[in-house]
């Protein structure tokens, strides 16, 4: 396994002591939260039900036994599991790597408690480096890129990709990322975007983050 991986692995590893016993919980999506699903099903912690937000998930989901229900059965999540491409020190996160932030926000919006796992090489500074994700409606693709450009933006299609709802992803690097709340909403104010991958309205609760050396923090908002 490689550095990174074990890093993830550990992390995910400590996330499972955050589940609560009989509560529906939500499951994000990525290699990060497939060493959770994986981690959870062993551990024997029984669960009324997980919301999962892709269909990898839901399939590894199934392959250990966690039960799974759909979003609209669940009036709240006591928590909510997923990884991150980047988190910054007030927890406010790029997503979307995976083209899963749609979902996902849904799922972190239904949840009392956002936890975010991750290996160090994900926790910065400053938003940005990672292209930023968006969700959009096939036929606004050209319209919406134009529309980035006159920000600032540099849109790139991501080719032979649909989300879990049919839609195209663009990923967009050179965004000015330094008011990540202003940017999401300015962002899904654009005709055409269904989504974008800034967790600033709802960014997570706690970070656990793993380190290279073997440590393993807990990180809440700062
Ligand atoms: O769409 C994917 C999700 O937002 C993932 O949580 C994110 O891409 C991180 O994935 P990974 O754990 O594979 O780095």
């Amino acid at each position: 396994m490689s550095k990174q991986d074990e890093m993830k692995r550990l992390a995910a590893e400590k996330a499972v002591e955050f589940v609560p016993e009989n509560e529906y919980i939500g499951i994000g999506t990525g290699s990060t939260v497939n060493f959770f699903i994986e981690a959870l099903g062993k551990s024997g912690k029984q669960i009324k039900g997980a919301v999962s937000t892709s269909q990898k998930s839901a399939e590894l989901m199934a392959q250990y036994g966690i039960p799974e229900i759909h979003p609209n059965e669940a009036m709240k999540l006591a928590v909510y599991i997923d990884g991150a491409d980047e988190i910054n020190h007030s927890l406010q996160m790029i997503k979307g790597g995976g083209g899963a932030h749609l979902p996902e926000k849904i799922v972190a919006k239904l949840s009392e408690k956002f936890i975010c796992i991750a290996d160090e090489s994900k926790y910065v500074s400053r938003l940005g480096k990672f292209p930023l994700p968006l969700e959009v409606v096939g036929m606004a693709r050209s319209m919406v890129s134009r529309q980035i450009v006159k920000m600032g933006g540099q849109p790139e299609l991501r080719i032979g990709f649909k989300s879990l709802h049919g839609n195209e992803i663009v990923d967009v690097r050179g965004l000015d990322l330094s008011q990540p709340l202003t940017m999401e909403r300015q962002l899904n104010e654009i005709t055409g975007i269904v989504e974008n991958g800034l967790f600033a309205e709802r960014p997570a609760d706690l970070l656990i983050l793993a380190r290279e050396n073997g440590v393993v923090e807990l990180i809440t908002p700062h």
